[in-house]
């Protein structure tokens, strides 16, 4: 059995009080194993921002757990949860991200100047090559198609060798192409380099890629299933 990555236990996230109270997180227990690649699916204001923000510690819970490779995150204050990031956690957003008056190369480096790591060059042309976007490096975003432009944000949340990569909606600002374009490059990853995914979504069709579905409704999860037949 391959190791516990992520622990989940208890989990709760309230927002307002009262009358206003709101459950977004609602008691959820979750385990998830390295080199998985799950996605979590639910509609508008099920919970999914607010699970994704819990697991990447910029959202405190109201009660609960959550273990990164064995270490409770809930209970790190700054810098350490800064730090915790880094070194954990790559995050692929909605709408990319990426600095504008950086070139492609200079935003996929860019987390490993900040924490004062070396650049794996190896590494670094493995995943360019992978991810097909040789021709961005000198190119700025605003030179850069939005798929091209969701690979380069792809690469920089591979760059410092994430434990787990956190893709917040990644289609979310995709056509229908180069959204099943981008989920079969993260199953690429996903199988390549071992590299455990959480994509977080509300489209069904998206997570048939993935080899792990879990569903979530008002802030618990309903469904976990595993997903035998992969679409290739
Ligand atoms: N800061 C906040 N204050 C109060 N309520 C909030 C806050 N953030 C989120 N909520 C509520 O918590 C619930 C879950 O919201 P969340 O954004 O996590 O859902 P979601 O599944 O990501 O939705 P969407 O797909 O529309 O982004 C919703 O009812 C939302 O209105």
């Amino acid at each position: 059995m391959s190791e516990i990555i992520l622990k989940i236990e208890g989990l709760k996230k309230y927002y307002g009080n009262n009358d206003n109270l709101v459950k977004a997180i609602d008691g959820i227990n979750l385990t998830i194993e390295e080199g998985q690649f799950v996605s979590i699916l639910g509609a508008s204001g099920s919970g999914k921002t607010t699970l994704i923000e819990l697991m990447s510690g910029i959202l405190k819970p109201t009660s609960g757990e959550i273990s990164i490779n064995g270490k409770d995150i809930t209970e790190l204050e700054e810098p350490d949860l800064t730090i915790m990031r880094r070194e954990n956690i790559g995050i692929v957003f909605q709408k990319f991200n990426l600095l504008n008056m950086l070139t492609g190369y200079e935003n996929i480096t860019l987390p490993c100047k900040i924490s004062n790591k070396d650049i794996d060059k190896q590494y670094l042309n493995q995943i360019i090559k992978y991810l097909e976007i040789e021709n961005q490096m000198q190119k700025y975003p605003i030179q850069m198609s939005g798929g091209q432009q969701q690979r380069v944000a792809i690469a920089r949340a591979l760059m410092t060798k994430p434990k787990i990569v956190l893709a917040d909606e990644p289609t979310g600002s995709l056509d229908h192409k180069n959204s099943i374009n981008t989920v079969k490059l993260l199953k690429k990853l996903n199988e390549e380099f071992k590299q455990t995914i959480i994509m977080i979504t509300h489209n069904k069709f998206l997570t048939q890629y993935t080899n792990r579905i879990i569903t979530i409704e008002d802030g618990k999860i309903v469904k976990d299933i595993k997903n035998e037949i992969i679409n290739h």
